[in-house]
């Protein structure tokens, strides 16, 4: 008997569809729940980075002591379970053995379906491992790499999403498959949309659900169930947005969490006295942060972000023009951090949607917005404009502040064309990256190097407008 939780870890709440089984066949187990939504999808990137974020995650829940560990996602569990299973010592659970499982119990015809993200189906992880218990049985994999951002931008019962499914699946028709594998742990959320294309007579396998039973079988095999004397307790992380994670746990699950959100990739950094020599980059954007950290270090200054001051308060951007916020941005966070500040207020204006979503390019899906539903909601946009007219136009307006003298504020702007494309490539950069696409060097913004994408974008523009001028400003002081 233990009281421990049990930990549940995923790229996102996909994870979720697995947390809520559990739940349900074991309400007098505690859960802690992690989602790594500021880094996903897991399914484009390799096998190696999959281990390096997936270890991240492990660590982070056996701060929690937890007594079983579940990698509640395919893509972590084909490229991870080995590694952490040898490592740890208390059991861990992954998804696709269950799924295989009761694929092999269902299949009639003897030709089983698997749509997984890139990084399962390369693995062959389902294939193998239903072949390793039944040799004969023909299995055809599938990438559905759109499935998982559907999903977290919660456009679940979009158009879009039904059309996605549709297209995605055609492969799959008419081959003698009785039964599909839903072997990623988001996929259960668009079933009603699969089971529609795939049609009644084929079995959909929900192989986090049936990873529940292994779980409660393996509680009781290591004697490990709780007593059931006290409540249960659940707690539910996210490396993301945890206002877009509450939404969709409540709409789509039925479950009512209030997810925090948690920094799972760096070593928790001390806040030092101010130095004479730091500059501040006042974002709360990631990958903003590591563009222009690069500048400022290279010039030899202790570059920090707002990562380093938690407990700063949020400037609201209410400006009208990019230069506005970023001179709120700028002003706002010099005076209350008492250093020297660089802001920037940046965003995509496309010419065929008269230049949104411009200064509101971070909200541009209203609510418990994140890049993925900034994303589909652009696409969605301009499913009917033809390719030549998708032009586009990326703009940053760079403020640098001095704490308490707004009047001596520096300010450069930088911006880049390009078009936007149908469908995202590359995994590089962040927001709008994947589908903005560059004619001139045949790859999207998102295929670029940190480096590369510096040499021609328009925060690597301003930069170097800035570049030009920030040291004679700065020692003024
Ligand atoms: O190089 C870029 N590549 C892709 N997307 C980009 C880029 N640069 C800006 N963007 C998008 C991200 C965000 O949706 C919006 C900026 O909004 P913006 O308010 O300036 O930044 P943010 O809210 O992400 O962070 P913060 O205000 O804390 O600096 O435009
Ligand atoms: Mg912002």
């Amino acid at each position: 008997m233990n009281n421990q939780p049990i930990g549940f870890i995923d790229s996102g709440v996909g994870g979720l569809t697995v947390v809520k089984e559990a739940l349900r066949q074991l309400p007098n187990e505690s859960v802690v729940f992690l989602g790594d939504q500021a880094r996903l999808p897991y399914g484009p990137r390799p096998a190696a980075q999959v281990r390096e974020f997936t270890w991240q995650m492990v660590n982070f829940q056996l701060q929690k002591h937890i007594k079983m560990l579940v990698i509640a996602c395919n893509t972590a569990t084909a490229a991870a379970l080995p590694d952490v299973r040898a490592k740890l010592d208390i059991p861990v659970v992954g998804v696709i053995v269950p799924g295989s499982r009761a694929a092999l119990k269902a299949t009639k015809t003897g030709h089983i379906g698997v749509i997984g993200t890139e990084g399962t189906v390369t693995s062959h992880a389902y294939a193998d491992t239903i072949h390793s218990k039944a040799k004969q049985v023909k299995v055809t994999e599938l990438a559905a790499p759109k499935f998982v951002p559907l999903v977290e931008s919660n456009e679940m019962t979009s158009p879009v999403a039904k059309r996605v499914v549709a297209e995605t699946l055609q492969p799959l028709l008419h081959q003698g498959i009785d039964t599909l594998v839903m072997g990623c742990t988001h996929y259960p959320l668009l079933r009603p949309l699969i089971q529609n294309v795939m049609g009644d007579d084929v079995t959909l396998i929900d192989s986090g659900a049936e990873t529940v039973s292994e779980v409660s079988m393996l509680l009781d095999y290591f004697n490990l169930a709780a007593h059931g004397t006290q409540p249960a307790t659940n707690q539910f992380y996210t490396t993301g947005n945890a206002k877009m994670f509450d939404l969709i746990a409540g709409n789509w699950l039925n479950l009512k969490v209030a997810a925090s959100r948690v920094v799972i990739d760096q070593e928790p950094t001390d806040v030092q006295p101010a130095a004479l020599k730091t500059v501040v980059i006042a974002s709360k954007n990631p990958g903003k942060v590591k563009e222009l950290a690069a500048m400022f270090e290279a010039d030899g200054l202790t570059v920090k972000s707002l990562a380093d001051f938690p407990a700063v308060a949020t400037v609201p951007e209410t400006g009208k023009t990019f230069e506005e916020n970023a001179r709120l941005k700028a002003d706002g966070y010099a005076k209350a951090l008492e250093l020297p500040v660089v802001a920037d207020d940046s965003g995509l204006m496309v010419d065929a949607l008269d230049g949104a979503p411009g200064v509101f390019s971070a909200r541009y899906a209203g609510q418990g917005h994140n890049d993925a539903a900034n994303n589909a909601k652009l696409i969605a946009n301009l499913a009917d404009v033809p390719d030549e007219k998708r032009t586009a136009t990326f703009h940053t307006t760079l403020v640098f502040a001095k704490p308490n003298r707004p009047a001596e504020d520096l300010v450069v702007a930088g911006s880049v064309q390009g078009r936007i494309t149908g469908v995202p490539r590359g995994d590089n950069g962040f927001g709008y990256d994947p589908y903005f696409f560059l004619p001139q060097l045949g790859k999207t913004m998102a295929e670029l190097s940190q480096n590369e994408k510096n040499q021609i974008s328009h925060r690597g523009n301003a930069m170097r407008a800035l570049e030009a001028k920030w040291r004679d400003w700065y020692k003024e002081d």
